[in-house]
């Protein structure tokens, strides 16, 4: 018979009145291993389980006195008796007594006649069953302990989607209040897209048994919160929901993604956040068949700004323009992409704008006419007028490039050539531009090797004073002897040159090769011969620029006043202060001092006085038309008694022909340069120039 484990706990209260019975019972308990404690009626059975705390009661229903109904319900109100199995016996066929025992509280019934071999393991399934109850009732206790003490608020929900309960938490966020919610359906109690995408992720729990969330925005208090419910299948055909407040979490990560995404200094997006807005754009327009154009913008005068008016300015000015962008591009040019906007400050003075679903080219050329139109207005910045103009280069989408990178560099080629083409442009990106943009490259690691390769080489142009027909001075002109490209002019490498700063070096070659070589000739035909030599824009403003001038001299022991150096108006007019300075040290060691290509910029009369430098050149564009063209012929005459009026010595350039050379003699011009002249040559020729004016004197212009 004792197949049937005894539960851990065995007494078991016997209550009846028929002293045969409780015999019987005790004896069929015994045989399952259960203890057990009589009582001959209600009143004792009472008090035997107040004494004892029996694991079970079996309770005759009919005794004298307090009936097995009356000490059933008793012990149910006493403070162990609530979970307690009592099964009660009645009689055979007495329906009703089952019924009121069920009503009292009984946990089981057994109707006599007993079948009394079945009795204890009737009793001990009981116990085992009540046993479990026990368990549940405390995992119950000590899930609900869990859920009190963690802020969610948690509900059930049936397959279909109806609350089955629905308990607030404590989080800030708390919203619905159970009434609202228990029995009824999802869609009656949150807005209809939460409560699809809730369904949704519902059958998907279900089917899967996974945990999903889903997230959701609701207002509460007047206030937006963000909710996470996560749902979970209980295994049991239903799901239970956890929801939770993550307004403080989301606030924390807008604050990172803020910080990730947003330019510092503006405010406005970044680098990072533009790609991001470009490659989503990118995959939009794919999907829709659209066009958009990427601007690249850049300042053209920043660096110097910053240079000479100090990061301060440069920041506020940076401020100043995102504002300027801001206002500037209409709502409608622009995309709100994960948050971000369209405008973006690549770093430095980069700024790119996104213009989505493009009609016609022409819009984008539009916006950057209207971004140019914006930049030229003056900027008033800590007491400063600051004027700055801006290059902008276009690419488009799809034609141009079909990913973001590309799209991203082939704006940036466009906009190097915008500033190539003279600043303050806009230009669309072009195939041909890389191909330009590569040689571009390609020629400037060829410059950095050209001085160790000794690829550079100076020649000569002679300059002639007009009175006495002499070779006094010569004009250094660099030249580049590419190994695949030949020899390659000035004007095609000195502008990279200065723009990639190699021109400090270069200049400083050129300038010792020249003093050495004045210096040579000078001994060789015991003649002093003056050489002019061209200072670049970055060469006057490097602060060694002194002193190396001072250590050319000092090789090649070429005396200071036979070094004449060249400036242009444009690099003299840049920064009027420092350029007093940097003057004033040049003529204090003693080398002269000319005005390139004079009629070419400013021109202007106060300036050239304040400069006080020695000679004046009239660029070659004026002479080129004379004698024929009178108007530059009297602007050649009126520099010609300006300079002289300043006592500055006026050297024509590109002189060609013997006519103009007459009548530059006629206005009085001091010195001559040209082919007529002389071509710029190699120094043998010079030298042999040189040597055959010492043997006689050739007038220069013929008869
Ligand atoms: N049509 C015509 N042209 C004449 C005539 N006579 C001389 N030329 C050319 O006019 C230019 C005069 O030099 P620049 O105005 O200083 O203009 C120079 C100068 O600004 C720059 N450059 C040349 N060498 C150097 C250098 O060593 N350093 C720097 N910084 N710039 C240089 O390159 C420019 C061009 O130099 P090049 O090509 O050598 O061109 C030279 C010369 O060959 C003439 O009768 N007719």
């Amino acid at each position: 018979m004792g197949t049937l484990h005894s539960p851990k706990r065995g007494t078991v209260l016997v209550a009846d009145d028929d002293p045969v019975m409780r015999l019987l019972m005790l004896e069929m308990l015994a045989q399952v291993g259960l203890n057990a404690v009589e009582a001959a009626d209600g009143s004792a059975a009472l008090s035997c389980f107040r004494q004892m705390c029996p694991d079970l009661v079996l309770l005759d229903v009919d005794m004298p006195g307090v009936d097995g109904f009356t000490v059933c319900r008793e012990i149910r109100q006493m403070e162990h008796g609530a979970t307690v199995p009592i099964i009660m016996v009645t009689g055979g066929d007495d329906l009703e007594a089952v019924t009121q025992a069920y009503e009292v509280g009984a946990t089981d019934f057994i109707s006599k006649p007993i079948n009394w071999p079945i009795l204890g393991h009737r009793v001990l399934y009981v116990l085992r069953a009540s046993d479990a109850i026990a368990r549940l009732r405390i995992a119950d206790a000590h899930n609900r302990a869990v859920l009190a003490a963690i802020p969610d608020t948690f509900f059930r929900l049936s397959p279909e989607g109806f609350y089955l309960d629905y308990e607030q938490g404590h989080g800030p966020g708390a919203t619905l209040a159970e009434t609202r919610c228990v029995g009824r359906h999802v869609s009656e109690v949150l807005p209809a897209p939460i409560a699809q995408r809730l369904m949704l992720e519902l059958e998907c729990v279900l089917d899967t048994h996974d945990i999903r969330s889903v997230d959701y925005e609701l207002f509460s208090g007047g206030m937006l919160h963000h909710f996470e419910a996560r749902l979970v299948n209980t295994g049991a055909g239903e799901v239970l929901g956890l929801v939770r407040d993550i307004s403080e979490r989301k606030r924390t990560e807008d604050q990172i993604r803020r910080l990730a995404y947003c330019d510092s200094l503006t405010g406005i997006p970044n680098r990072q956040a533009f790609l991001e807005s470009l490659e989503h754009e990118l995959q939009r327009s794919r999907a829709g068949g659209c066009k958009f154009a990427v601007l690249f913008m850049d300042l053209d005068s920043f660096k110097r700004i910053n240079d000479t008016l100090g990061h301060n300015v440069g920041d506020l000015l940076l401020q100043a323009v995102s504002e300027r962008l801001h206002e500037t591009i209409r709502p409608g040019d622009t995309v709100s992409l994960l948050g971000h906007g369209s405008l973006a400050r690549l770093g430095g003075d980069e700024f790119t704008i996104l213009i989505p679903d493009l009609q016609q080219v022409e819009d984008a050329l539009h916006v950057a006419q209207r971004v140019k139109d914006a930049m030229r207005r003056p900027f008033q910045l800590d007491g400063h007028e600051i004027f700055v103009t801006a290059s902008i280069g276009i690419s488009l989408y799809p034609q141009d490039g079909e990913d973001s990178s590309s799209l991203l560099k082939y704006a940036d080629t466009a906009m190097y050539h915008a500033k190539n083409c003279g600043k303050d442009n806009a230009k669309l990106y072009s195939s041909s531009l890389t191909m330009q943009i590569m040689s571009h490259v390609k020629l400037e690691v060829g410059l950095r090797k050209a001085l160790q390769n000794d690829e550079l080489y100076l020649l000569y142009q002679p300059q002639v004073d007009v009175s006495s027909a002499q070779l006094v001075g010569v004009e250094a002109l660099v030249r580049w002897r590419h190994p695949e490209h030949g020899v390659i002019p000035p004007n095609e490498f000195i502008p990279l040159a200065e723009e990639t700063g190699l021109i400090v070096p270069i200049g400083e070659w050129v300038l010792r090769t020249a003093c050495k070589q004045a210096r040579a000739w000078q001994q060789a035909c015991q003649r002093p011969v003056r050489m002019a030599v061209n200072l670049s824009a970055k060469q006057f403003k490097d602060e060694n620029l002194s002193q190396i001038v001072v250590s050319a001299l000092h090789d090649t022991g070429l005396e200071p006043r036979l070094l004449e150096l060249e400036l242009t108006e444009g690099t003299l007019m840049d920064d009027a202060r420092a350029t007093m300075a940097t003057l004033d040290q040049l003529r204090g060691i003693g080398v002269y001092l000319s005005i390139d290509d004079f009629g070419t910029g400013y021109s202007s009369m106060s300036y050239l006085k304040r400069f006080d430098v020695r000679a004046l050149k009239i660029d070659k564009s004026f002479i080129s038309g004379l004698p024929q063209d009178s108007e530059n012929a009297a602007i050649t005459r009126a520099i010609i008694a300006m300079a002289h009026g300043l006592k500055m010595v006026v050297v024509a350039e590109g002189v060609e022909t013997n006519a103009q050379l007459h009548l530059l003699e006629q206005y009085g011009c001091d010195l001559v340069q040209g082919f007529f002249l002389g071509h710029p040559s190699p120094q043998e020729s010079i030298a042999q120039m040189l040597n055959r004016q010492r043997l006689l004197s050739v007038p220069l212009s013929g008869t």
